[in-house]
């Protein structure tokens, strides 16, 4: 096969050399599929040379060697350096550059900025009327103010009817009051509040003449601009040590009756007029837009954070030599095992899966803010909502699994934490519970689904949005060898079959005479597993779609190959649903499976290719394991020894303890 990788380099090890050679397609071309343009992944490469190219923005040491204050500090510095060196690297008015740049040089540790541009700005940006946008959003975006989001608090995160925060209108001083009754009702967990965010929006019950109009955004001077110190009648801090985001300074924030003015409301969608008259938004879930749009995004960041860590494990597993196939005499690659192909392939497929599936989402949200701003129409907002809900809390879980099988697959390495695996895994499982905590999303689009069933029974089928259609079509049986069609037609009955059962499974509850509620309580597990099924549904085709939409050949037919190891694999693991009423015969389990088999076969010669299409830079990577030379055994005992703990030959911890103990035992 010609060989088309640019990106071969002398000196590389000889075993990832060789995989390179074996690519059917150029890495660069894929890397626009990955990126979505062919501008924004050059631009990539582009940004990371010119990135390295200053000294100053490299890591001062190895991340995993510092500790959370030093890491903090780390951060910060990067981000001072980075200010300086912003124009002259990016189009700052470009997201997707901004993004690459900050993904480059801060690493996954968190930093001051992240909420700030993540959550605050694109608050305000849906949230702040035309007034509020001139008194804030030049500010912030020119980040004379650093901002975060504050709405989850010590006793709610999820159910926000019950935030118990109040910011209570005063007429006569035309003034809201936010104040903090309890120790639940602190904010907690919100990014760079801790330390870093002199304002914030605090999301806050609006309570207008002892009546509650449940939860608004309000934006809120948190600190002295001169001084950082907190306003008086505000107690701020940091929350400590996570699971990952440790650079991050995750906050707590109380208010004792403190007082902002009643132009602080975020009032674009509604407000409170002088004399305390509320005027409602066109939506009651308008406030929401901040977070609809993180998780609009979710599913290409997470892909990519997938795709990080498949970088490491493939690569480690061409470079990895252990045991035997035919010949004795030579040990082999582990990635020439097919429980090593089966292991970490189809993580590949779903990260390609779930980046292609993320561009739809957010084409989605930006025609949603679109038609929102314009005309005020918010009839796009429902269907949004349970898409994102269900995505996120899939793609999420799936990106998890797959991070922790990358891990497994690199041994004993893989749990070093110069394999930086670990690091990703505790970023990527974040999103299980942030926005959304996946369970209570994944009911959230169960409401949808029992909703369009229901709209089914009814004879209202005409009613159903294109992505429910399906629910409402006649079983036939299918062939699966006619294509990729026919996997969709497939799960479509798995999915649809799912639905129905849930939702007569409800149904059947309440007219035995539960309430509503505790008959969504007993059939809740079973409308998650519907909830799952449809999005995996959805995912499915938007990947097809997208393969589909592929001009370049070559790319086109190592994709072809990636989509239907997906398909395959997906439907094996969801088979049992169609096996137990006999719609799939054992006939055709045999063969999906002997699909699966093949197609592992078929994207082994370009899986090397197919990781190293996420172009992810030595630096952005920051894995001892996954770097581009392969020279893993060489670059992990460098790594060792830096060490702090290997400074000295004999720690203090020896001679005041360990030696002390041994010496008494000698007596
Ligand atoms: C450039 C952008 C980049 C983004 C990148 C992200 C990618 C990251 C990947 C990796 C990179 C690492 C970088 C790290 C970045 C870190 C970012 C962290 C950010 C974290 C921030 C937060 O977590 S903020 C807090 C989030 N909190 C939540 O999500 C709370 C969850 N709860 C809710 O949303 C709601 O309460 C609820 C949906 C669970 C229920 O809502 P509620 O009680 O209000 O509703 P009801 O039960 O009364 O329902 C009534 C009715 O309304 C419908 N509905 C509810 N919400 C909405 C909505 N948003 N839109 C439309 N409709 C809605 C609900 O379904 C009901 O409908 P029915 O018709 O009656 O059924
Ligand atoms: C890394 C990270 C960053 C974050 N950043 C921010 C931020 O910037 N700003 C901010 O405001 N918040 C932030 N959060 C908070 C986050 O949004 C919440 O933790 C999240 O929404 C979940 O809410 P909770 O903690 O109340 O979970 P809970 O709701 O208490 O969940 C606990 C358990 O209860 C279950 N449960 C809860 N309700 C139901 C239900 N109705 N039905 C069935 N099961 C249910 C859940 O499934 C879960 O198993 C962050 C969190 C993390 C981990």
């Amino acid at each position: 096969m010609a060989f088309l990788n640019k990106e071969i380099r002398d000196g590389d090890n000889q075993d990832l050399t060789e995989e390179r050679r074996t690519a059917t397609f150029d890495t660069d071309k894929m890397a626009e599929v990955i990126y979505g343009s062919e501008k924004l992944a050059r631009r990539r490469r582009e940004i990371s040379h010119a990135v390295s190219r200053i000294p100053e923005l490299a890591d001062s040491r190895p991340l995993p060697f510092l500790d959370r204050f030093e890491k903090v500090t780390e951060g910060t510095r990067k981000l001072s350096v980075l200010d300086r060196h912003l124009a002259e690297l990016i189009d700052v008015n470009d997201n997707g550059e901004a993004l690459h740049l900050y993904h480059e040089v801060m690493g996954m540790e968190g930093h001051p900025l992240a909420l700030h541009e993540v959550m605050f700005v694109p608050a305000l940006i849906g949230q702040a009327s035309d007034e509020q946008y001139e008194k804030w959003l030049g500010r912030a975006k020119r980040r004379e103010i650093i901002g975060c989001y504050a709405q989850t608090e010590l006793g709610h995160g999820s159910n926000l009817r019950k935030l118990e925060t109040t910011a209570t209108y005063t007429p006569s001083t035309q003034e809201f009051i936010l104040h903090t009754p309890t120790i639940t009702a602190l904010k907690w967990w919100p990014g760079a509040l801790g330390k870093s965010s002199n304002y914030a929006v605090v999301v806050a019950d609006l309570i207008i003449k002892d009546k509650s109009y449940g939860p608004h955004p309000f934006i809120v001077q948190l600190r002295d601009e001169k001084t950082h110190q907190p306003l008086p009648g505000i107690t701020v801090g940091d929350i400590g040590p996570k699971m990952a985001f440790n650079g991050g300074d995750n906050g707590y924030l109380g208010f004792d009756n403190f007082r902002i003015p009643r132009e602080n409301l975020l009032n674009r969608h509604s407000r409170v007029e002088a004399d305390g008259t509320y005027v409602r938004p066109p939506h009651a879930k308008i406030g929401h837009s901040a977070m609809i749009r993180v998780r609009s995004h979710m599913a290409t960041g997470q892909g990519w954070l997938l795709g990080h860590a498949l970088t490491i494990a493939i690569r480690y597993s061409a470079v990895r030599i252990q045991g035997f196939l035919e010949d004795k005499s030579h040990e082999v690659k582990v990635l020439d095992y097919q429980t090593q192909q089966h292991r970490l392939f189809p993580a590949i497929a779903r990260a390609y899966a779930f980046i292609f599936c993320g561009f739809e989402t957010i084409r989605l949200y930006d025609q949603l803010i679109l038609d929102m701003n314009s005309n005020g129409n918010t009839s796009g907002m429902a269907d949004l909502h349970a898409l994102t809900s269900g995505l996120k809390s899939v793609v999420t879980h799936f990106v998890g699994q797959g991070i922790e099988q990358a891990r497994m697959a690199c041994g004993g390495h893989g749990y070093s934490m110069a394999s930086y695996i670990s690091e990703i895994y505790g970023v990527a499982i974040g999103g299980c519970t942030y926005e959304g905590e996946n369970m209570v999303m994944l009911l959230q689009l169960a409401r949808y689904l029992v909703k369009s069933v229901e709209l089914v029974k009814s004879g209202k089928a005409n009613q159903l949005g294109p992505m429910v259609a399906y629910l409402a079509v006649a079983d036939h049986k299918v062939n699966l060898a006619t294509g990729p069609d026919s996997y969709v037609k497939m799960f479509q009955y798995i999915s649809k079959r799912q639905s129905w059962k849930a939702t007569e499974k409800f149904l059947k509850f309440m007219e035995n005479g539960d309430s509503r509620d505790v008959a969504w309580n007993k059939t809740a597990v079973e409308l998650t597993r519907a909830s799952r099924l449809h999005t995996r549904l959805y995912i499915m085709e938007t990947f097809i779609r997208r393969v589909e939409s592929v001009t370049d050949i070559p790319v086109k037919s190592a994709l072809t190959d990636l989509l239907n190891l997906h398909l395959n694999y997906e439907l094996l693991d969801v088979a049992s649903y169609a096996l137990e009423d006999g719609f799939m015969s054992s006939n055709q389990m045999d063969f999906i499976k002997n699909q699966l088999y093949s197609s592992l076969e078929k994207i082994r010669p370009n899986a090397v290719s197919l990781v190293d299409s996420f172009q992810f830079s030595d630096m952005q990577l920051r894995s001892v394991l996954g770097r581009r030379d392969g020279h893993v055994y060489q670059n992990l005992f460098d790594w060792a020894k830096s060490s702090p703990l290997n400074k000295t030959d004999v720690l203090p911890s020896v001679t005041q303890y360990l030696k002390p103990m041994m010496e008494k035992a000698k007596l």
